[in-house]
């Protein structure tokens, strides 16, 4: 995958694969391209060569099939500002038929229960962390994207998404991350990509 901005090229012909169950961990500096490369691979920025496939299939946004294998957590800032806790996890379960984990026992696990009337805009800073989390817990997935999930967690929430992370590889599922966190790195790693610096 390459993908320049302008003169600057962030990624150069990088190329990786996640197996089921594993978890991959994209490490570099600060500006070495990790986000770029996750948005690429979701599909929120567009690669300028190179492609993603999953199971031999080609991921694509449009593509129905690739909103039920694939959920991510790239920012927190996307969220509608006129939609409660609950009522943006309840949208995503229904959009997705409704095959990912209960919204009550996802509020309850990310400790947003009691946040759950709130507007995103009143939450805290962890708090929409964890919304942004919880909402790929409510869809189904066999790839999980997600841009350095530890940031602004708690040392309780931290221990906890070494622990939710080690459920999803043996669930079977892909997880795909950026992190600075050497001790969440060292918890969970499978394969480590090192791109920049
Ligand atoms: N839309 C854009 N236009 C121009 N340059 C961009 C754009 N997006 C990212 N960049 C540049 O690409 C480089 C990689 O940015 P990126 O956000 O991918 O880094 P990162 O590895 O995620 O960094 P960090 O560890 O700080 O989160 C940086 O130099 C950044 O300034």
């Amino acid at each position: 995958m390459t993908r320049s901005f302008g003169e600057l090229v962030v990624l150069d012909g990088i190329s990786f694969s996640v197996a089921p169950g594993q978890v991959a961990v994209v490490l570099g500096p600060n500006g070495s391209g990790k986000t770029t490369l996750l948005r690429c691979v979701v599909g929120a920025d567009r690669a300028d060569g190179g492609e993603v496939l999953l199971e031999g299939r080609r991921l694509d946004e449009a593509d129905p099939w690739t909103r039920s294998v694939l959920a991510a957590a790239l920012d927190d800032i996307d969220f509608f500002p006129d939609l409660s806790v609950v009522e943006h996890l309840e949208l995503l379960a229904v959009a997705h038929g409704g095959t990912g984990e209960p919204v009550e026992e996802v509020l309850a696990e990310l400790g947003l229960a009691p946040a759950r009337d709130q507007l995103p805009p009143t939450l805290s800073s962890g708090q929409r962390r964890r919304l942004a989390l919880a909402s790929c817990f409510v869809r189904p997935r066999r790839l999980l994207v997600l841009d350095e999930p530890e940031q602004r967690l708690d040392v309780r929430g931290r221990a906890w998404l070494a622990d939710r992370l080690r459920r999803e590889k043996a669930a079977g599922t892909a997880v795909l991350m950026a992190s600075h966190d050497p001790e969440l790195i060292d918890a969970v790693a499978d394969v480590r990509i090192g791109i920049g610096g």
